[in-house]
């Protein structure tokens, strides 16, 4: 029987519903660029005409892949989340299990899920919570709080434990796709491959990635041992086409791959590769130069090959860390405080090795968590004589002195709570509309208020009225014309932000009505006064320039967080900035620990297949042997120095 519109889809895609009608669990793999994205939105549409009474869940990573299915499939049996929301969703009903979960975990010396108690931990532990198990973006296991890490060896032990569940969700969902399904960890595949087993209910399971591009550590890889053609395996559908980059950039990325797939261009004359029937050529270019400098060679780039850097939307820089572009777009301040504290850092030193001698053989260290924060740092120094004393290094610079001295005199046991992260400032996942950290936005509530003012700001200064109107907090106090011209009045007061302090424009939004502060800020400020204490004194006009980076109005990303999104022109930036996971060197010359080898030919080779027209690759001083692999991969011509 002919399918209702399935004639027109992609043959990948036809071979996926063959599947589906064998109750077959599937795996689409394909290169970057082939359509993977692009499929799992047809697999989607095309899943809801034929059933249109089964629910369809599907998960994924990238805030581009969820904005794509998201806009493109709007259908009411469709949920889209990420894989953690999705777990949650499915377990936070089951209190008693979850509690008896966690304690026997807690209790296997083997099981990477400790509370950190004297005795065994009794059954009835969490019997007195009020808000029962919760998760949430820390960690306070004492507190029944989870975090991701123990959600997923939380939600892993009850599948595998109680197939009562694997049916609960296989009824709920009758079909569950995993975009990017090589970022995510054993524990998630084992729940859907290995435990779903367990219950006879029926559902399938789709995943799609590409193994090449696993660029996060805790990531399964592949499904290499999951492949097969029986029941409960995934059966493999290949996508060797190519529809995003021209022939330049394909034959690269074919000699990048180290799996030995090799990517042909597509035939198909609606792909974006292709102009008048032909796949296009493309540019690809190797430019070194002596000193490093990113902006010489992006000048390069501008006068001789036309390249707009300001259009955020067709070209961007690509840097391996948000420490890189911090001071390229202006918030390095911020960054610092988030990343770079000296005197956390120097708690954090302390606690680590705390727990460290509690897990070695070593003489347990004790102390007393009432002693100030100086009395445990000096307690530390005398301890490890043989080191640098950290302490009287870091008073020698005022400022961090300023800051040691805030601390110094507060009881360890506050102090050790002060817990900063770099993810809370710099996430770019949104939080969405209820505000709430449900869709996983890691940034703190300091930094979403502070998004709320800019986004009301750019709303007014775009032009875009209406939506102001609607998310600005004086809504509330319109009933009458002259409301409407004061507000106008306050809004244009706080535009011109100028040299004012972040606290200055808190405060001057309060009071003018336009975003108030709710009690999560004040809980918030309350709650962690050495870091409001820091952020309040920076300009607005850095945050400023955060916004824009973090909403992708600037021309710079993260290497990482580029995966899956595609622009016109893309200039690699091969800086490891000095994180040793990556080495740009031993990538030319082939050879270096295996995994950091690997790790650095993934991560490169997500980087060169974002270019849809023109890949620039900067290296800064190569030697020789890197020149001479440069030359074989890019061609002798495309490799300039400036
Ligand atoms: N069947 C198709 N017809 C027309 N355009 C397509 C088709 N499939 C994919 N495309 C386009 O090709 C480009 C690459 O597709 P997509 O982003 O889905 O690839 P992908 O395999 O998910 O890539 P990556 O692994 O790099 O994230 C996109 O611009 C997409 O819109």
């Amino acid at each position: 029987m002919v399918k209702e519109g399935l004639l027109a889809l992609e043959p990948e895609v036809q071979e996926i519903f063959q599947c589906i009608d064998n109750n077959r669990n599937f795996l689409l793999s394909g290169g970057a660029g082939s359509g993977k994205t692009f499929s799992l939105v047809h697999v989607i549409r095309q899943v809801i005409i034929e059933h249109p009474t089964a629910k369809v869940a599907c998960m994924t990573y990238t805030n581009a892949a969820v904005k794509e299915i998201e806009e493109r499939v709007n259908h009411q049996n469709l949920s889209v989340s990420t894989i953690h929301d999705f777990l949650w969703d499915n377990i936070k009903h089951f209190q008693k299990e979850l509690k008896s979960a966690i304690i026997t975990l807690a209790n296997d010396v083997e099981a990477k899920i400790s509370i950190d108690e004297e005795r065994a931990i009794p059954t009835d532990y969490f019997d007195n919570l009020e808000k029962g198990i919760q998760y949430k973006e820390y960690l306070k296991l004492k507190e029944g709080i989870i975090s991701h890490d123990e959600l997923l060896i939380i939600s892993h032990f009850l599948f595998e434990n109680h197939p009562k569940l694997s049916s609960i969700v296989k009824d709920k969902f009758q079909f569950i796709f995993i975009d990017e399904y090589q970022d995510t960890s054993k524990l998630v595949v084992a729940i859907f491959l290995d435990h779903f087993k367990k219950s006879q209910k029926i559902n399938l399971i789709g995943f799609f990635g590409d193994a090449m591009q696993s660029i996060y550590d805790d990531g399964i890889g592949n499904l290499d041992e999951y492949k097969g053609n029986t029941a409960g395996m995934v059966c493999e559908i290949k996508k060797t086409q190519n529809r995003r980059s021209p022939l330049k950039i394909i034959e690269l990325a074919n000699r990048l791959r180290t799996d030995g797939i090799v990517q042909e261009p597509s035939t198909d004359e609606g792909a974006p590769n292709m102009l008048a029937g032909q796949v296009k050529e493309g540019n690809i270019l190797f430019i070194h130069s002596r000193n490093g400098d990113v902006a010489a060679a992006k000048q390069y780039l501008t006068l001789n090959h036309n390249w707009i850097f300001s259009n955020a939307k067709e070209t961007k820089e690509l840097n391996l860390t948000h420490n890189l572009i911090a001071d390229k777009v202006g918030f390095r301040t911020l960054m610092d405080i988030y990343d770079g504290d000296p005197v956390v850092g120097l708690k954090n030193d302390i606690l680590n090795k705390i727990k460290n001698s509690n897990k070695k053989s070593l003489p347990k260290i004790v102390i007393n968590e009432n002693d100030s924060f100086d009395t445990i740092v000096d307690e530390f120094q005398l301890r490890n004589r043989q080191r640098q004393l950290k302490k009287e290094v870091l008073l020698q610079d005022d400022k961090n002195a300023k800051l040691y001295n805030q601390l110094k005199n507060k009881p360890f046991s506050e102090v050790r709570k002060i817990y900063l992260s770099k993810d809370a400032l710099v996430d770019d996942k949104k939080q969405n509309e209820e505000g709430d950290s449900k869709k996983g936005s890691k940034r703190d509530s300091l930094i979403k208020h502070l998004f709320k003012i800019q986004n009301n700001i750019v709303l007014y200064k775009t032009g875009r009225y209406n939506e102001f109107l609607r998310v600005t907090d004086y809504r509330y106090k319109i009933n009458q014309v002259a409301d409407k011209r004061t507000l106008k009045n306050n809004i244009e007061s706080l535009v011109n932000v100028g040299n004012k302090t972040i606290e200055e424009v808190i405060n001057n939004a309060h009071e003018k009505g336009i975003c108030l502060i709710d009690d999560k800020l004040e809980r918030f400020i309350v709650k962690n006064e050495y870091l409001y204490n820091r952020v309040k004194e920076v300009q607005f006009d850095e945050f400023q320039k955060l916004y824009d980076y973090l909403e992708g109005k600037t021309p710079f990303s993260t290497q990482h967080k580029t995966k899956g999104t595609e622009f016109n022109n893309v200039l690699v930036v091969l800086d490891n900035g000095g994180w040793n996971n990556y080495n740009f060197e031993n990538l030319f010359l082939n050879k270096g620990t295996e995994s950091v080898l690997k790790r650095t030919q993934k991560i490169f080779y997500v980087c060169c297949t974002r270019a849809k027209e023109n890949l620039a690759v900067f290296y800064h001083n190569p030697s020789k042997q890197v020149i001479a692999s440069a030359t074989e991969w890019f061609g002798a011509k495309n490799v300039v120095t400036i």
